[in-house]
């Protein structure tokens, strides 16, 4: 037409960016990210899609959106955001759906969508299953496999204590996800905690929230700064210094001793019911011994597997792989302890048992 320019001549002045939006978003809101694709739709990835997913669990197989599930209750709550339990609507299988607000940065963009891969590609058993992950109006949605008696933390909430076969079922499903996340996937947890432990029925004991609080951190633009709590951190972590997988290992003696004990291992006394402040913690868990199980009141095996974890030099501790050969968790392998007996005294994270349930469990 007369007075057009050849669409060659129009130019469009674009602000100069280190890597421009399209590059990783296309106009639909799809994050692509190589193979991975992220949108409200969920998470796929593209070269495994040809491939057939061989799972035992045919949830896996679901394909569905936000709009499938409607929410029954919301059941915790983090620093990140609320988790709810949902269902999907048209096949009824329950899921925790996790919410996490978040402005999501050029920069740590890449770090999610390799996070979200990870976990979504999780193939432990002792690792808790995430489905789908969907990127919506600045939120990302993660939907996990529903942990129907809730974590550690209610569960020593209801039984106060866990009585050592118990303890060496729970740890050796733990060392079994850290093997699984140390050997194979090669990653740091970061975040072994009470919480981040979940309980099912069936006695099963699976890490969650790998890679969530590192997502979080990163965020929030503060790249390897902690958002949950501090306790459970390691002394290299707290320091600053390099840490490497034996930092999962003291958290995990820390959880495993107040779970023995009840009450977090630097609370000194069962009537100090506050924590230190935050810097004496602090202070405490890098400048003052480690803490330990009481010799008189547990089993050598099992002081002997708590300093082999809580050693305030990471190379005087004991690795995933060899804790799983330690004597604790060998004296009760043969005994064949089902775990879901705990499971069904504990009834779950609403409901709060007197501690008498616990004469129902074997004694140590
Ligand atoms: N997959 C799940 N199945 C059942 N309950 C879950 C599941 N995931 C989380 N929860 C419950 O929701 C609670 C909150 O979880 P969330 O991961 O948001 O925070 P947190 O681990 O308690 O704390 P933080 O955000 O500081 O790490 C958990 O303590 C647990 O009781």
């Amino acid at each position: 037409m007369k007075g057009m320019k050849p669409l060659k001549q129009l130019k469009l002045s674009v602000p100069a960016q280190e890597a421009p939006i399209t590059s990783f978003l296309t106009a639909s809101g799809t994050f692509h990210d190589g193979d991975l694709l992220l949108n409200l739709k969920g998470l796929r990835l593209k070269s495994e899609e040809k491939e057939t997913a061989i799972t035992e669990t045919k949830e896996v197989d679901l394909q569905f959106s936000l709009e499938d599930l409607e929410t029954i209750k919301v059941i915790g709550k983090g620093s990140g955001g609320v988790v709810q339990l949902v269902r999907h609507k048209w096949v009824g299988t329950l899921f925790a759906l996790k919410v996490i607000q978040m402005n999501i940065q050029e920069e740590i963009r890449k770090q999610i969508v390799q996070e979200l891969k990870i976990n979504q590609a999780s193939q432990c058993p002792h690792v808790v299953v995430c489905y789908h992950s969907f990127y919506h109006n600045g939120a990302i949605s993660l939907v996990f496999e529903y942990m129907d008696r809730g974590s550690l933390v209610d569960v020593i909430r209801q039984l106060k204590t866990i009585l050592e076969p118990y303890l060496a079922v729970v740890c050796k499903q733990v060392l079994q996800g850290l093997v699984y996340l140390h050997n194979e996937r090669h990653v740091i947890h970061r975040d072994i905690k009470p919480s981040n432990l979940l309980v099912n029925q069936k006695g099963q004991v699976k890490i969650t929230d790998f890679g969530v609080s590192a997502m979080l951190a990163t965020s929030m633009g503060q790249r390897d700064t902690f958002v949950g709590t501090y306790n459970y951190m390691s002394p290299e972590r707290i320091s600053g210094g390099a840490y490497d997988y034996k930092s999962d290992i003291w958290s995990l003696g820390l959880v495993i001793l107040e779970c023995a004990i009840g009450r977090f291992p630097y609370i000194q006394t069962e009537d100090q019911q506050v924590l230190p402040s935050f810097y004496e913690l602090l202070d405490a868990i890098v400048s003052k011994p480690p803490p330990s199980a009481p010799t008189d009141q547990f089993s050598p095996e099992f002081c002997s597997f708590v300093s082999s974890c809580i050693q305030k030099d990471p190379k005087n501790r004991s690795s995933a792989l060899d804790l799983l050969s330690h004597p604790f968790i060998k004296k009760f392998e043969d005994m064949d302890i089902d775990l879901a007996i705990l499971a069904h005294v504990y009834k779950g994270p609403n409901v709060w048992l007197l501690a008498s349930n616990r004469s129902k469990m074997p004694v140590t």
